[in-house]
């Protein structure tokens, strides 16, 4: 079992610095290790804790403690972390989502065009600087290892002045709320170069070797940008192995039917009939650890008013397993996918509902929410998947109770860089290995006779 034992409810509260706080008393190795590790001065516990819930009176820190994976070793302090700062950027993308949508209201030119013509807005590079500084002054390290999806191009070119200025205000705007996530605002705001440095030290490459973060800040730009879903990705690599993923979903709807609408219908419906005051009604943040075999969705705090690690809820894959009942998502953009070959293996293997079709990492989401059961994204021949793009999600699936592989059965190789390398065909995820065994079946026996 998974549990986030804490010691820091009410300093949290309180806007305490994890940061500046001191070293976290680690929990080393073992499951059952929650309560050999809690503080020795450490108040009564209350009676009954779940696995993921609070534990109540603890001092100074929340520590994530993966006690499933019998010898899953311990990221508390990096769980804690990157679930915070992903929180942090939910709150800036949902900012810019907003002013977007404003008609006339110039939000920081609205949208830019990057070198292969997909959109990037201030969200991108202004969650790719918060996150980076983030993470770097919460481990107390100037040279973390950050591989991400933005650079700071644009931003530092001659015609991007107006632009960098949007990014510094919405970075500022945000990071001076850190202390309502646990964090450390900075001490003075950020200026423009210390933006561009942020955004910049997200240079590395990746490799087979060491530890590094991989952070796709706004995945699913199109959907973000029309104001449908769109995924903050975050993800810790280690040894070329996904040891954590954290995913950000703010407009994830917690009645799963709602995913199916069109995000105007829905706005539309959230503005009729508003939900009520502190209900749960849409974004959360999902995270899992390899090898602790279970995953987990918290609210988002900028809706909740505070982090909720009191009542995370645990996620599971569906049990579906007959085709006849299954839903498969995919990509809602043609150029990102082939509808028609996945249409095709679908009525091979006997799916009948409807494809459905959404943005970003959402679709991992879906898949380890139990909300929909397969997968599938089959780019055109030459397009190379990036890591950013996979890390977070395919963790979360996995101890959610989920299968990813390539479409020829393998795991997604992490370990070569940027790219998902060696990547055969496409990319399958499901609830369970009968339906993922189906699918890989139908892709063998189709293949040859596609146009991919
Ligand atoms: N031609 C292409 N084929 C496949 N994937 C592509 C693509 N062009 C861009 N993508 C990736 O698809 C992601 C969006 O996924 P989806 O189509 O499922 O919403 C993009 O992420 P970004 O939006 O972060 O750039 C991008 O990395
Ligand atoms: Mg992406």
């Amino acid at each position: 079992m998974g549990t986030l034992r804490v010691t820091g409810w009410a300093a949290a509260q309180r806007g305490f610095s994890t940061a500046a706080a001191p070293p976290p008393r680690r929990c080393h190795g073992a499951p059952l290790a929650r309560a050999r590790c809690a503080p020795p001065s450490a108040p009564a516990v209350a009676s009954s804790i779940g696995a993921g819930q609070l534990r109540v009176g603890a001092e100074r820190e929340w520590l994530w403690d993966c006690r499933g994976g019998g010898g899953a070793r311990d990221y508390a302090r990096e769980m804690e972390v990157a679930v915070r700062v992903v929180q942090m950027a939910c709150t800036l993308c949902q900012r810019v989502q907003r002013s977007l949508l404003r008609p006339g209201h110039d939000a920081g030119g609205r949208v830019h065009s990057k070198f292969d013509r997909s959109p990037v807005t201030v969200a991108d590079w202004g969650v790719q600087a918060i996150i980076s500084w983030l993470l770097s002054s919460s481990f107390h390290d100037e040279n973390i290892s950050i591989v991400a999806e933005e650079d700071d191009e644009t931003l530092s070119s001659s015609d991007g002045a107006a632009l960098l200025q949007s990014v510094v205000e919405a970075v500022n705007g945000c990071l001076v709320e850190a202390p309502m996530y646990g964090l450390r605002s900075p001490e003075k705001e950020l200026r423009a170069h210390d933006v561009i440095q942020a955004i910049r030290k997200c240079s590395s490459t990746g490799g087979p070797k060491g530890r590094f973060w991989v952070l796709d800040p706004v995945d699913g730009t199109l959907g973000f940008v029309r104001g449908d879903q769109y995924a903050i990705a975050l993800a810790l690599i280690e040894d070329g192995e996904v040891i954590l993923g954290v995913l950000g979903c703010p407009n994830y709807p917690m009645k799963k039917e709602w995913l199916n609408y069109h995000h105007k219908y829905y706005r539309l419906m959230s503005k009729v009939s508003p939900p009520p005051l502190g209900s749960w009604n849409k974004g959360c943040v999902m995270y899992a650890q390899k090898g602790c075999g279970q995953a987990w969705m918290q609210p988002l705090v900028h809706d909740f008013g505070k982090l909720d690690w009191r009542h995370p809820r645990e996620i599971q894959v569906s049990s579906i397993s007959d085709p006849i009942s299954a839903t498969f998502c995919e990509p809602v953009e043609k150029t990102n996918t082939s509808h028609s070959f996945a249409a095709g293996l679908a009525h091979t293997v006997g799916l009948r509902n409807q494809p459905l079709r959404v943005y970003s990492m959402v679709k991992y989401a879906a898949i380890a929410r139990g909300d929909a059961e397969i997968f599938m994204k089959f780019a055109r021949a030459g397009y190379k998947e990036k890591i950013w793009d996979h890390a977070a999600g395919v963790v979360i699936i996995q101890e959610a109770g989920g299968v990813v592989t390539d479409a020829g059965g393998r795991p997604l190789d992490f370990s070569r860089g940027v790219y998902l390398e060696g990547l055969d065909r496409g990319i399958i995820a499901c609830s369970g290995a009968l339906l993922h065994q189906r699918i890989l079946d139908a892709v063998d026996a189709s293949w040859n006779s596609s146009t991919l």
